[in-house]
């Protein structure tokens, strides 16, 4: 995975940054022309600055821009250096016309010796102007939801991001290094124009089409589980929509295909990139009798009253698979619920950076041990109470620094409640108990035992039995929660690991033992490598393993 950084010069990233295509060219400027106001004839071609060194104008770039428009966003390279940059572009303002005469910017033809990869990307930026007029009628049908990230989830997530969507309502484009262009998706050009890519790469291998029905009306089919899911590593190839206008192809190269990301699923508060770095399923389409586009999620299911024809081509759903997709709620026995997937990526993020805080802080993140001089496999660290290992006792004081542990922040107490509100619902929905309370009990957590573990992190079979008497008598809650890599996790009514039941707790699972349960032994067999999702480990800078939160009431 790429991560795109500024150049190191800051004099020259300022000016990458600040210098915009506005006039005709009276000097020839080491990269873009100077602001200007003058407004004269375009020049077609370029300038040679220096041996080696060329400017070339960008002639549909310099009229968008003195239009004040946001469909065109593609820099040019030349000698690998960035050209020109649009600020502040309007996409709620129509691109003028292009006149004939104007040339595409691509042409077919593509700058310099630049890869494949990047050629593809230029290509991309290229398409929304010189398919925009034969797809007008099937932009009607089929607003475009896709941008093309990288393959880093950074490039939309991070504060480093070039290319922003505010709220919907603003987008900006600025200049990038040519590696930097190819993490980034032309935004504008696609809210704008409402297209699709045509040409990710050069070798186009799979043909796309649609079935139109004679009426022209669409009917899709959205399957976005990857249960049963037929994408595989190798695929590299998809298909696409279209209005049937013509068929379109494209190929998709891995990394590619990872960063395709649904803006729709972005302004939604539990979508954020969950799942970027996942291959995405294919979908079908087709046009219904009728002539209206039908579109259906189906969701962990294979049915699909597609036509043969269609099962021949793998389709390529724009949409990605969000987290609650996956979410699942589970009674393991009386009093143990498995919350699955039900912490969003945002809220995860959120839970890693306050963590890492804190964790840094006074009370923070030290590797506890025992009498005997063993130390467990984990870090940990104690919020509300300090939980001392040797002693098993709580202690408003930390043994090592004699410092106080850093309150339990209000979003995670909130969590907290909400989780155990849905397993009374779920308790309440499948047992039928009129009162859930009986089964689990509600519970204030004023304790959360933090661990973190790595890869090699472990911890065995053991009963949470240090809070108050009153509290295990009355089987309040231990409520956990993971985030990072999954971890085989363990319980059982004995300490004896070969009878124990195992669940694998993935980032975002909440688990509840409480009531009949409270007293299970449980521990965590092993963290499963690389099993974190990217975008949170983008975000977050998390490390490798897994973070464990257990929250409990004194
Ligand atoms: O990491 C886990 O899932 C369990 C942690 C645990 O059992 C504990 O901290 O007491
Ligand atoms: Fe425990």
């Amino acid at each position: 995975m790429k991560n795109f950084t500024f150049p190191k010069t800051p004099t020259l990233r300022n000016r990458w940054k600040s210098d915009i295509v506005t006039g005709e060219l009276n000097h020839h400027p080491p990269f873009c022309p100077p602001d200007s106001s003058v407004n004269s004839t375009a020049i077609n071609g370029g300038f040679k600055l220096a041996p080696g060194l060329y400017y070339i104008k960008m002639l549909p770039l310099h009229r968008t821009v003195r239009s004040d428009l946001c469909g065109l966003s593609k820099a040019a390279f030349v000698t690998s250096l960035p050209f020109c940059s649009l600020k502040n572009m309007n996409p709620a303002k129509k691109p003028a016309p292009r006149p004939a005469g104007f040339p595409s910017i691509t042409a077919g033809k593509h700058f310099g010796s630049v890869s494949s990869a990047k050629e593809a990307r230029q290509s991309y930026g290229a398409t929304s102007i010189n398919e925009k007029k034969s797809q007008s009628s099937y932009e009607k049908e089929f607003p475009s939801r896709t941008v093309k990230l990288g393959s880093s989830s950074r490039g939309w997530n991070s504060n480093k991001s070039r290319t922003r969507f505010d709220s919907g309502s603003k987008v900006r484009q600025e200049t990038f290094e040519s590696f930097e262009l190819e993490e980034t998706a032309n935004i504008a050009s696609l809210r704008e124009e409402q297209s699709f890519p045509s040409h990710f790469g050069k070798d186009n291998v799979v043909a796309s089409h649609v079935q139109k029905s004679p009426s022209g009306q669409s009917k899709s089919k959205n399957v976005a589980s990857t249960k049963n899911s037929d994408y595989s590593e190798g695929n590299r190839s998809s298909s696409r929509i279209d209005s049937g206008v013509e068929p379109r192809h494209e190929t998709l190269n891995l990394s590619e295909l990872e960063g395709i990301v649904n803006i729709a699923s972005l302004q939604e508060e539990h979508s954020l990139l969950y799942h970027i770095g996942k291959k995405v399923k294919t979908g079908h389409v087709q046009k219904s009798p009728s002539g209206q586009s039908k579109s259906n999620n189906v969701l962990g299911t294979q049915n699909s009253d597609c036509s043969e024809d269609l099962h021949k081509v793998k389709r390529f759903n724009i949409c990605l698979p969000r987290s609650r997709d996956f979410e699942t709620r589970e009674i393991l026995r009386p009093g143990m619920v498995l919350l699955k997937r039900y912490i969003s990526l945002r809220e995860q993020i959120n839970m890693v950076k306050t963590c890492q805080t804190l964790g840094e802080g006074p009370g923070g993140f030290y590797r506890p041990g025992f009498k005997d001089g063993a130390k467990l496999s984990l870090h940990m660290m104690c919020l509300g109470l300090n939980w001392d290992p040797q002693n098993r006792k709580y202690d408003k004081r930390h043994p090592l620094d004699d410092c106080e542990a850093p309150n339990i922040p209000h979003e995670f107490r909130l969590l907290v409640q909400r989780a155990i509100q849905d397993a009374h619902y779920l308790i309440k929905k499948d047992s039928g108990i009129v009162n859930p309370e009986d089964v689990l009990p509600s519970m204030s957590p004023n304790i959360c035992i933090v661990n973190f573990y790595t890869r090699y992190g472990k911890l065995g079979l053991h009963q949470d039995r240090d809070e108050s008497r009153e509290s295990l008598h009355k089987g309040l809650p231990v409520v956990s929660l993971s985030v990072g890599d999954s971890a085989e996790f363990l319980y059982g009514d004995r300490r004896d690991v070969d009878q124990a039941e195992k669940v694998l707790l993935d980032s975002g699972d909440v688990l509840i033992f409480g009531g009949e349960s409270r007293m299970v032994f449980h521990g965590v067999r092993s963290i499963i490598p690389f099993s974190a999702p990217e975008a949170l480990l983008a975000e977050t800078g998390l490390r490798r393993g897994r973070l464990n939160l257990t929250f409990r009431q004194f």
